[in-house]
């Protein structure tokens, strides 16, 4: 088991890491032949390992298809996804990634601390793979001494904390967000990025993470991908010419806003 010191070595972010996620050319099609949606079309894009890409789209573009589909969890109709140089299949039976909702999804029974070692106690964990110490990772996420709360006796912010390190506790080489912070207030949502944004520096898990957010998606994303609708395709992968680390009161720079401004432009023609 590793500590949190072990986990929080510095962990530097280089352009010379290889794919975490390629994707190449994927369709994705729901429905049945003569009534079928193009969810997905000729989508391709490659995340470094490392790397916090941050997804942007309309309403309904394909978002959360695309993550699901590199957690495995649709049917991939066309094209091709590798997660860490394998199929998703196989990336999700390692444990190679793990998946955070917008709703934290604990266990109202259990505590904090035991919804944080849930994962180590169900599926098919091997004992030789490095987990981390749900102690110390209920501390990394700002939950130090509300080890035994129950669910119902924490904030949404709180909770959100919690299914954060409980993702965090197999040690998972890529995190896939789903609008973590999206039912968060401003001001827990602003502190939750601050926290994911130490969190990423300092375990080097690569993390993709939609949302509907401009400003969210420039503040964390090294990458923000925008997808466009009808049928959801790549508009734009580009890269935030921001330095890390990164502090909110950065989001009033004139940089920050010219970025927000293009993003907001593109997002338009969607
Ligand atoms: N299991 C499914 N069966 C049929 N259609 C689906 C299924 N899952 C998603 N869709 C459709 O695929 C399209 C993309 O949905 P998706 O949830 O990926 O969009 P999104 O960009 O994440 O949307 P939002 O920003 O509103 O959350 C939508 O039109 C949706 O209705």
């Amino acid at each position: 088991m590793l500590g949190a010191a072990q986990m929080m070595q510095p962990v530097r972010h280089t352009e010379a890491a290889g794919s975490a996620v390629s994707v190449k050319n994927l369709h994705i099609r729901f429905g049945s032949k003569g009534s079928e949606f193009t969810a997905l079309s000729d989508v391709s894009v490659e995340v470094p390992e490392g790397a916090l890409v941050t997804m942007l789209g309309p309403s309904g573009c394909g978002k959360s298809t695309l993550l699901r589909a590199v957690a495995d969890l649709v049917h991939v109709s066309d094209g091709s996804i590798s997660v860490l140089g394998q199929p998703p299949k196989k990336a999700r039976e390692g444990r190679d990634f793990a998946f955070v909702f917008q709703e934290a999804t604990l266990l109202p029974w259990r505590s904090a601390i035991d919804n944080v070692s849930l994962p180590l106690e169900v599926g098919k964990h091997s004992s030789s793979q490095p987990t981390a110490d749900p102690e110390e990772m209920l501390a990394l996420v700002g939950l130090k001494g509300r080890e035994k709360a129950l669910p119902h006796e924490l904030s949404g912010g709180m909770r959100q904390r919690v299914a954060i390190a409980r993702a965090l506790i197999t040690r998972p080489r890529i995190l896939l967000m789903d609008e973590p912070f999206g039912a968060l207030d401003e001001i827990t949502r602003d502190k939750l990025n601050e926290e994911l944004l130490r969190l990423w520096q300092e375990t080097g898990t690569t993390i993709l993470f939609v949302t509907h957010s401009i400003p969210e998606a420039v503040f964390l994303g090294q990458y923000v991908l925008m997808l466009e609708s009808h049928p959801g395709r790549v508009k734009e992968f580009m890269k935030v010419e921001l330095p890390y680390p990164r502090k909110l009161a950065m989001r009033d720079t004139v940089e920050f806003i010219r970025i927000t401004a293009k993003l907001r432009a593109l997002l338009e023609e969607c």
